[in-house]
């Protein structure tokens, strides 16, 4: 083995880039990242092993291992020929000139005709809507990302509001409870309790070595669908390739993991074709120190600034893993940050439509876990910044209801912790219909995961005593919304500002076509996500999430406001998280959060020359 030190480092190092200079080699991407730390760009954390010296980022332990260490042989090689085809990052199908064909041993793997990517995303196109079922349509979406990864971005961007519902909420929902029978090929990494003590291991299996961001779920609450176990993996899955279609971050970054301790779910774990481990969950010290384990894996493998974004974890985890791991990691919780800062941005944009500032508002939420709490908080917390009021006191404007009821301040000490400061004085109310005619709110927001608890006396009552009754039915996919679209609109005689967490589609009520808005996390966390790893943000604060949540609401048009919408369409996605991502940025320079320095003068413009764009690059 060639000693470490500098010198040799360095001389292999010019030796590859010399090769590749030649055009003998295709730079990797774990050598693009050497010659940048070479360079001091982005100096990761050394790693603390006990007695071996090596490099700054020796991610991989090549350098450091003693020889009774194993390491892992990595090799970098360029694709061609059948390899080349078969490479979701790098094929082109069709679209490879002739010049590329000659070039890379594609010469008769292909039939004669050149042809563009355009042509390839309307036959595609003109394809998935041949098919009648959505599940249909998703699993042709997941085989092209499989197959050929800048087409399915190419994809998905340009028909975002069509592709949207195949490739995330409803239809992803459904691809989890059936993830079992549909499952073709593995998406992303599975960290089960078989893992436990090599999960560092486990992660230096993924074969992409420079990642910035994970999605990880351990599968308990899987959108308003309960706990689907390891089944949940369609969940990072579908928000990582949002990450990437929706905020530019580049999809070799991206890395979706389920943690796997089990499930509850009775029905999968008799179901022949369930692809998780067959066992109840781990609780307890058990899936603390798995979690544990995870953390540190990830810190120590990818550095202080990884992202990593909790989701759909049951709320009794989820609360703890984000206040736990907030201070130490780059954290954030899609379901109860991401949720916020969008329904905040709603809310802020549909005052232009009924008036009045947040604080003369009255909300009230049914559901009280992860999203309804999270809102809340930030409601509070906005009011309480404009009123300089304390946030004791704005949240006297936030009622909760959860199954028992109002949450009210004789119920206190019963309350899981996270509903505590929402216990107000008033008397016990068990019924949503009671609670929203004795508290009368301007606001109702449905978070529940309970799909039509806004009956027809609820929106009546609503609207019997506002103008323009706002109503958010939040929980997701379709099944689980607390009212339809267009019941929304019927009973509120087409008064209500309606907004759901799962698209509905517009809706006519007398002679007047209303427009739902998706007031989904899906607006917030790719935006947001850029605006941390552009920055090199090294911790997520409250004030980065009304950052994103004031830039979001910025960009909702007077166009928009006459159709009575308070978000603007997903069609114009890609600038708003270019906006959402520099608004966060800024924030983070000004609180002192963010790593890369200088800070850039135009944040904006940062953001958009940081975005991925999928169209096909030409080989040599
Ligand atoms: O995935 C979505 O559509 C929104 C979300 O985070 C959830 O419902 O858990
Ligand atoms: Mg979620």
């Amino acid at each position: 083995m060639i000693p470490f030190n500098r010198a040799n480092f360095l001389r292999q190092a010019f030796s590859v880039l010399d090769l590749c200079k030649k055009g003998e080699r295709k730079i990797s991407s774990v050598m693009e990242s050497t010659f940048k730390e070479m360079n001091g760009e982005s100096v990761l954390d050394v790693k603390d092993k006990a007695g071996v010296g090596g490099g700054v980022q020796d991610v991989y332990g090549e350098d450091k291992a003693s020889e009774d260490q194993l390491i892992t042989p990595w090799t970098v090689s360029v694709a061609s020929g059948y390899t080349l085809l078969r490479d979701p990052h790098h094929n082109k199908g069709l679209a490879f000139s002739d010049k590329e064909r000659d070039a890379h041993y594609l010469t008769g793997l292909l039939p004669p005709v050149v042809s563009t990517q355009a042509l390839q995303e309307k036959r595609l196109m003109h394809n998935l809507r041949q098919f009648k079922v959505p599940l249909q349509r998703y699993m042709a979406m997941m085989d092209l990302q499989e197959r050929n990864e800048r087409l399915f971005y190419k994809l998905l961007i340009d028909n975002v509001e069509e592709l949207l519902p195949v490739v995330y909420t409803p239809t992803v929902g459904e691809a989890c409870q059936k993830y079992g029978s549909i499952f073709r090929r593995p998406q992303g990494l599975y960290i089960s309790l078989k893992e436990k003590g090599r999960i560092l291991e486990v992660l230096k299996n993924w074969p992409e070595k420079t990642i910035q961001v994970i999605v990880v779920t351990d599968g308990e609450r899987i959108l308003g669908l309960g706990d689907l176990g390891c089944q949940g993996m369609g969940i990072p899955v579908g928000k990582l390739s949002l990450y990437t279609a929706l905020g530019g971050v580049r999809p070799s970054v991206c890395l979706p993991i389920t943690i796997d301790v089990g499930t509850n779910n009775k029905k999968l774990l008799e179901d022949e074709y369930y692809i998780g481990l067959r066992q109840n969950r781990a609780t307890g010290e058990e899936y603390a120190e798995l979690l544990e384990e995870f953390m540190s894996a990830v810190k120590q493998n990818y550095g202080e600034k990884i992202l990593v974004q909790f989701e759909d974890f049951a709320n009794h985890n989820a609360f703890e893993l984000l206040s736990k791991y907030r201070t130490t990691h780059l954290v954030f919780n899609d379901d109860i940050q991401g949720t916020a800062s969008v329904v905040l941005a709603g809310l802020v944009s549909a005052l232009k439509l009924v008036g009045g500032t947040l604080a003369d508002h009255t909300f009230l939420f049914l559901g009280a876990g992860e999203a309804g709490t999270g809102i809340a908080e930030l409601i509070a917390l906005e009011i309480s910044k404009k009123t300089n009021a304390p946030v004791e006191e704005t949240r006297k404007k936030v009622w909760l209801v959860d199954s028992k009821g109002l949450v009210v301040s004789s119920r206190k000490e019963s309350l899981q912790h996270f509903k505590k400061p929402w216990a107000h004085e008033h008397e016990p109310i068990k019924e949503l219909l009671d609670s929203v005619q004795a508290i009368k709110p301007t606001v109702l927001i449905g978070t529940s995961g309970v799909g039509r608890a806004f009956t027809k006396e609820v929106i009546e009552a609503m609207s019997s005593f506002n103008e323009k009754p706002i109503i958010l039915a939040l929980s997701n996919p379709t099944s689980q919304s607390e009212c339809t679209a267009e019941e929304a609109y019927t009973w509120s005689e087409g008064r209500a500002i309606f907004c759901s967490g799962s698209p509905f589609d517009p809706f006519e009520y007398d002679g007047k076509v209303l427009v739902p808005g998706q007031a989904n996390n899906a607006y917030i966390f790719p935006g947001f996500g850029l605006g941390l790893i552009m920055s090199g943000t090294i911790r997520v604060h409250d004030d980065l999430l009304l950052a994103a949540s004031e830039a979001l609401a910025a960009q909702v048009t007077e166009e928009n406001y006459a159709k009575g919408l308070i978000y603007p369409p997903f069609s114009n996605i890609r600038k708003i998280s270019a906006n959402i991502a520099a608004n966060v940025a800024a924030k983070s320079y000004e609180l002192g959060l963010a790593s890369r320095l200088p800070r850039p003068k135009d944040l904006v413009k940062c953001a958009q020359s940081c975005m991925y764009t999928p169209i096909y690059r030409s080989y040599r």
